[in-house]
């Protein structure tokens, strides 16, 4: 076996990194959750955005290939996914995270686990903790969702196992036109392309009411591990994404338009052109924020190394195979690429 949750399987988490606060029961923000005021690109937030592409414009993959490089995100716009299935998902994840607590609880991730409700898994390398809730998803969420509803499961299922369907034909096509922006032939795209596969995984998250917003964090800073992450906000503000030489800039929910950002993965395989980018989430509004992550990833017996060179261009990342990359990752966060620099 080669999934992907096999890679995070043995890397096991202490249980206070696991299981969330109660956050229906406390009225302030706890000290174990007051983070130091985060810092804003204020004048040039509000002037900057990331790109957005529309996905039936011919020129489609140029421009997708220039927001990779420039910002390793960009949003997409006329991608066919009804806005309806937005909101059924969005639906089913609030009747979820609307559980009490007790509840919850009983789809924990198990410490060795990889799916199931629970922290961040980057919450060990943050000495406070997140305002936020999430519950993963690879494949099928029969278990987890039998053991919350024991005789009303169904409808989770399939929305979740809609949604994931959706996202990887969406997630097919957006990586044809990025490799194929990167110039690397139709054979290799085929092979990276047709390996990611079943190397997926949904995330949602969840960034309950707060008593204090300004000084707690909804998602500590960091890059995804994954080829391409495509994600879906509700209308509420709070992700920001990092641009060299100006900061952070804020990426506003616009109806029915995706957030798609480069992952470390595509990172390597690029060879650096493209930037797997640094994002957070800040809690701006007093308003429960949701989102939902879907990770194009690859097979962890996969060997990912820079395919995107000219005759001319050294590669600058050793080959390395997925599941030891996650390793690194789960060890040393975001100097992992580093580690792997030749
Ligand atoms: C396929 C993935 C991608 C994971 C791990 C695994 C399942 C859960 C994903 C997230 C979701 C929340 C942010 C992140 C940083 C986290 O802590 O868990 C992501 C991580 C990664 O991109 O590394
Ligand atoms: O909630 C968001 O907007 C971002 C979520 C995210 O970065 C993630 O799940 O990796
Ligand atoms: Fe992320």
């Amino acid at each position: 076996m080669s999934t992907l949750s096999e890679a995070y399987r043995d890397l096991p988490h202490h249980p206070h990194h696991i299981i969330p606060l109660d956050f229906d029961s406390v009225r302030t923000l706890p000290d174990s959750h007051v983070w130091q005021p985060t810092s804003h690109a204020s004048e040039s937030e509000d002037r900057l955005s990331i790109p957005t592409v529309d996905l039936k414009d011919p020129d489609a993959g140029k421009l997708i290939g220039h927001a990779c490089e420039a910002w390793g995100a960009f949003q997409v716009t006329n991608h066919d996914i009804p806005l309806d299935l937005f909101h059924e998902v969005e639906s089913e994840a609030r009747r979820l995270f609307s559980l009490p607590t007790g509840q919850k609880l009983k789809a924990l991730r198990s410490p060795g686990g990889a799916t199931g409700y629970g922290l961040a898994r980057i919450s060990p390398f943050f000495n406070k903790y997140m305002w936020h809730e999430g519950f993963t998803i690879m494949g099928s969420s029969i278990d987890h969702a039998r053991d919350l509803w024991p005789n009303d499961y169904r409808r989770f299922c399939d929305v979740m196992e809609d949604y994931q369907k959706k996202m990887k034909e969406l997630a097919v096509t957006l990586m044809h036109l990025v490799l194929k922006s990167l110039d690397i032939s139709e054979e290799e795209i085929s092979r990276v392309v047709s390996a990611g596969g079943d190397s997926t995984a949904l995330q949602l998250n969840s960034y309950p009411l707060c008593p204090d917003p300004n000084r707690a964090m909804g998602l500590a800073p960091h890059t995804d591990t994954s080829l391409l992450t495509i994600l879906h906000q509700s209308t509420v503000n709070g992700l920001q994404i990092f641009k060299e030489g100006v900061g952070w800039v804020l990426v506003s929910p616009t109806n029915g338009s995706l957030v798609v950002n480069v992952g470390d993965l595509l990172h390597i395989l690029s060879n650096a052109q493209f930037r797997s980018v640094l994002h957070r989430v800040v809690m701006k509004e007093n308003q429960q924020r949701l989102s939902l992550a879907y990770f194009y990833c690859l097979p962890s017996d996969f060997h990912i190394s820079p395919l995107a060179l000219n005759s001319t261009q050294m590669p600058l990342y050793r080959s390395v195979s997925v599941r030891d990359y996650i390793g690194i990752k789960a060890k040393n966060l975001e100097k992992a690429l580093s580690l792997i620099r030749i």
